[in-house]
Order: C-alpha cells, then sequence, then structure tokens
C-alpha cells in the first residue's frame, strides 16, 4: 500500500530546515522584546456568531514560533488537504474508512443549520425530544419508582465514552445541577465500584441508565446485570425493571434481551463516535442533572464552535492554530507530551476526557494507507486542574529537561466568589504567572542578584529557571454550558485536524481490541492451574500466583 506520508509534503521538510537552522533563535525572552505587538498578532478572540453568546480569548503568543513559521505550518495543513476532509466530515463522507462509517458528531448539535443526509440523521431532532420529555418526567417527580416515590439518584454504567463525557460535563456544569438529584457513574469492572455505588443507592428512588454505544462491552453488561440482581433483590417483580432501568445504545436486540424495553431506550447511530458521544443519547445523563434547556445550551454553544471550524480561514482558525501547534512540538521538537491545565475545579476532569478524546483518536501508527508512519502522532495528554498541579509536577515542566507544551485554561469570573472573590483573584493570579515563569524563566543574574554575593555557586544554579517553555492560554468570562461546549468542540476540531496531517483515521479503536481478546481467554483458564495454557513463562507465573490465593 502507498499513500502520501505527512514527512513527505513539502511544508514538512521546510518546517525541518526550519527547525534545524533557527531552532536555536526560538527564544521567548527575545521575541516579545523585539517585538512589541507579539501578543496582538499571536492571540485571537473567538466570538460566536450562531447560537448562544460564547466568547473567548486564546493567547498562543508564548509560543516557541514566528509568523513563517505559522505560515509554513498552515502550508502543511494546506498539502494535507484539511479543509477537504473537514468539508467531507460535515458532509458525511464515510471519512472512517476502517469501520466505513460517516463522523458526525456535528450532525448532533446541528439544528437544521447545515445540511447532512445519513441515514440516522433525520431522528437526531426526535432522540433530543425524548431525552428532553424523560429528563422532565424524572427532574419534576412525575415519573415514579416502583412504590410510588420521585427518582432522586440515578447510576450511569457506561464506561470510556460512555462514562467520560458525562462525568466531565457533570461536573464542570455542576453549578446548573439540580441539587437534590444525585449522580453516580459506575464504570469499572472492578466489583468495589459498583458495590460502593449501591452502598449510596435506595432501590425506591434510584435509575439506572445503562450507556453503551455496542451494549456488548463486558464491564458495562456485567456491571448492569449485577445492579439489575441488586434492584431485583428488592424490588423482587421483573415488572419494575421499567421503571428503574433505561439504556442509551445503538443496539435495539441487545438491549431488549436484557428486558428494557424500546420505549426506556435512547438511541444513537454507528456514526458517533464512543469518545464523541456526549452529545448524543449518551448525554442523557447530562440532561437529567443539568437540565434539558442547559444540555441543549451546550450543543448549540459546540454548534457555534463547528460554524467556526468550518467557516473561518485558516489563519484565524482556532481549532487549526491549535493542531499546528502540537504539530509543531510533536513532530519537530519531538516533545513527547501535552498537558492541559484548567484553572477551574469544576474542569478537574476536563484532562481526563481529553485522554481518551485525543489518545484514543490519534495514537496510531499506520496511515488510513497502511504505511507506518516515520514521524510521531499523537501526545500523551494529561493534566490536573490548577493549583492543585503547581504542587505537584509543575517542577518538572519549570525545571526538568523536558519541554511540556501546556495550556492553560480559566474563567475570567467564578460562580462561587467566596469571599469577596478573593479565591478567585488568587487562581488566577497564578494562572497568569505559570505561563510567564515557564516562559521568560529567571536568568543566572537575576538569581544572584537576588541571593547576593555570598550565595554558593550550587544554589545559584538550582534556582535559574531556563524559561522558554511554551503555552498556550485560554481564558472565558464565565464556564457556560455553552462555553463549555465550545471548548470541547474546539479540542475535538483540533485532534481531528491533527489526524489529517498525519494522514490516520482518528475515528476507529483498533488498539483496545487485542487485551479484550486475551482477558477472555484468561478468564476460561483461571479455575485451575493445569487449565493456563498458551502463555509466556511471565504471564502463567502470575495466574498460578494468582490461583493460590483465588477463594472462589
Ligand atoms: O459504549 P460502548 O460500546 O460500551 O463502548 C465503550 C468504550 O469501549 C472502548 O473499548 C472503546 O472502544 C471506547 O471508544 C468506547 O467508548
Amino acid at each position: 500500500m502507498s499513500g502520501v506520508l505527512a514527512s513527505e509534503y513539502p511544508a514538512w521538510k521546510k518546517l525541518q530546515e526550519i527547525y534545524d537552522t533557527h531552532r536555536a533563535s526560538l527564544v521567548l525572552r527575545n521575541l516579545f522584546k523585539a517585538d512589541p505587538l507579539r501578543f496582538q498578532k499571536f492571540s485571537k478572540t473567538y466570538t460566536s456568531t450562531d447560537g448562544p453568546d460564547v466568547t473567548f480569548l486564546v493567547d498562543y503568543s508564548k509560543n516557541l514560533i514566528t509568523q513563517p513559521i505559522v505560515d509554513t505550518l498552515l502550508e502543511l495543513v494546506r498539502e494535507a488537504k484539511v479543509e477537504e476532509y473537514r468539508d467531507k466530515m460535515f458532509s458525511g463522507e464515510h471519512i472512517n474508512t476502517s469501520e466505513d462509517r460517516a463522523v458526525l458528531h456535528v450532525a448532533l448539535r446541528n439544528f437544521d443549520d447545515f445540511t447532512i443526509t445519513e441515514e440516522g440523521v433525520d431522528q437526531v431532532k426526535g432522540v433530543l425530544e425524548h431525552i428532553k420529555s424523560f429528563s422532565e418526567a424524572v427532574r419534576s417527580g412525575e415519573w415514579k419508582g416502583y412504590t410510588g416515590k420521585p427518582i432522586n439518584t440515578i447510576v450511569n454504567i457506561g464506561i470510556g465514552g460512555s462514562d467520560l463525557g458525562p462525568v466531565m460535563v457533570t461536573e464542570a456544569l455542576k453549578p446548573y445541577a439540580k441539587r437534590d438529584l444525585t449522580a453516580h457513574f459506575v464504570s469499572n469492572i472492578d466489583g468495589t465500584h459498583l458495590a460502593e455505588t449501591l452502598r449510596l443507592c435506595d432501590s425506591e428512588t434510584t435509575l439506572f441508565i445503562i450507556a453503551s454505544k455496542t451494549f456488548t462491552t463486558q464491564e458495562t453488561i456485567t456491571n448492569a446485570e449485577s445492579a439489575r440482581e441488586w434492584f431485583l433483590g428488592h424490588a423482587k417483580d421483573k415488572a419494575h425493571v421499567a421503571k428503574h432501568f433505561v439504556a442509551l445504545s445503538t443496539n435495539t436486540k441487545d438491549v431488549t434481551a436484557f428486558g428494557i424495553s424500546p420505549e426506556n431506550m435512547f438511541q444513537f447511530w454507528d456514526w458517533v463516535g464512543g469518545r464523541y458521544s456526549l452529545w448524543s443519547a449518551i448525554g442523557l445523563s447530562i440532561a437529567l442533572v443539568i437540565g434539558y434547556s442547559n444540555f441543549e445550551e451546550l450543543l448549540k454553544g459546540a454548534h457555534g464552535m463547528d460554524k467556526h471550524f468550518k467557516e473561518a480561514p485558516l489563519e484565524s482558525n482556532l481549532p487549526v492554530l491549535l493542531a499546528i501547534l502540537g504539530v509543531w512540538y510533536n513532530d519537530f521538537f519531538g516533545t513527547q507530551t501535552h498537558v492541559l491545565l484548567p484553572y477551574d475545579q469544576y474542569l478537574h476532569k476536563f484532562a481526563d476526557y481529553f485522554q481518551q478524546g485525543d489518545m484514543e483518536s490519534n495514537g496510531k501508527t499506520v496511515t488510513k494507507n497502511g504505511d507506518r508512519v516515520n514521524y510521531e502522532t499523537g501526545p500523551i495528554i494529561w493534566g490536573a486542574s490548577g493549583t492543585n498541579g503547581q504542587h505537584s509536577f509543575y517542577q518538572l515542566i519549570h525545571q526538568g529537561t523536558k519541554i511540556i507544551p501546556a495550556d492553560f485554561l480559566a474563567p475570567a469570573t467564578t460562580h462561587n466568589p467566596i469571599a469577596n472573590s478573593k479565591h478567585h483573584r488568587i487562581l488566577l493570579s497564578n494562572f497568569f504567572a505559570q505561563p510567564e515563569a515557564l516562559a521568560f524563566g529567571k536568568t543566572e543574574e537575576e538569581v544572584r542578584a537576588e541571593l547576593g554575593p555570598n550565595a554558593s555557586e550550587p544554589l545559584v544554579k538550582s534556582k535559574v529557571f531556563e524559561g522558554n517553555k511554551p503555552s498556550t492560554s485560554i481564558l472565558f468570562p464565565l464556564l457556560t454550558p455553552a462555553t463549555l461546549g465550545a471548548l470541547v468542540a474546539l479540542y475535538e476540531h483540533k485532534i481531528f485536524v491533527q489526524g489529517v496531517v498525519w494522514g490516520i483515521n482518528s475515528f476507529d479503536q483498533m488498539g483496545v481490541e487485542l487485551g479484550k481478546v486475551l482477558a477472555k481467554n484468561i478468564l476460561a483458564q483461571l479455575g485451575k492451574p493445569e487449565d493456563v495454557k498458551g502463555h509466556d513463562s511471565s504471564t502463567t507465573g502470575l495466574i498460578h500466583y494468582y490461583q493460590k490465593y483465588r477463594k472462589e
């Protein structure tokens, strides 16, 4: 098989030359000194042109770039035909080639704006109406459990994309939550996760939401079966399951076989990737927690960003700009990771969410044509909310040997202005200070001046910050549902652009399969030592050790 590898594009070669000849001169202290307009040139304000008002500032001036570098990276985007692929995605072409599927999470938040023809797209509205009527019935207390009591607890049982999105969004939008409705999320097959959650539930007032696109995922189905067993242990009568179990899935057959009736099933379609599914029926728990109208605001905020991505010229297209920065560091500087640092406690699951979003999408080694890449693809995504990270891993970002490109995100105002917003001002002062410290560091001369002439050499050296560590800062007025929608869509499209540049399929996830198959095989051998067959000595040794302690 053959196709064009990203490294064969003329712009890629040009970027390599630029890197080789200009790397040493990419010094943020000097770049800022030389150009008083650097911030104006390398920052953009996003303002939605559609739907709810969303605005935020993206400052990417503290990156190791110059205008010619940005221009060449944009040339690369053009040579990789990103615009063509973007239009293919929006028109429903089957760009997920290995699975022969369209990629249409944008159709879930479209509200009749773009024309998209693909089987199922015309049903999106109906499912949203179903989510609306159901969530309103539960929230108002009209929906009753088997003893006539209203629901006050929901348990979403799902994993991966059927868990992380709802978890992240319900945490992020807690200020909009119905506080007397408790939401739990069970994902892990470890029985502890379900057992500890069920300890907090009352069968009479708990609704279980079984979230699984395929409805075959071992963890989810096992957890769902055990939850049903626990429920029936209390409710006794199978007929009561209908009031307490609903399903979010594409698989009507298996949902029905589980005992959930079709009217309690919320449909979605194979063109919704798991990690892009929070906008679909998978968002039911979000609608239950924050209310349907806020859920719709989230969708509309994302749609505004879709429009920007679809229509803005590449030079001012924010997902494209974030994507090229990532390519620049990942493929030319050899950075391995990218850190997401939201200075907002409500966004404490943001990095976890995009760990799947980015790493499952772009953690690939072969191109769509089946060629092995000879460059780096998706970065390792990690992060934590500020300021906690400052007291743990920032040391390495500041003074370690690695370059770790960072995204800082923060709301200008808080939902919790306690102590007259004193907390928020301190939080934001850190949000402003960290990128500054990373970029400009502290020179040896500065340290000497501070410590005086008697300071020892090793002490002086240990206090030097080399600086020149790149970061991007995103500042928004307040974390609203629409703003969150736009931010998530911004990162989704960034991932898309990078995938197209690298020539990979960002929409399959074959890499999760092998472990599943091996685990299934091993599960059948766990009983007796003589059953353990066909493994290496390490795996066999581990299983034999386990078998000495196995209880049943
Ligand atoms: O929603 P279901 O089908 O249970 O899948 C849950 C998760 O499974 C994993 O193996 C991945 O494939 C994820 O992309 C997916 O989100």
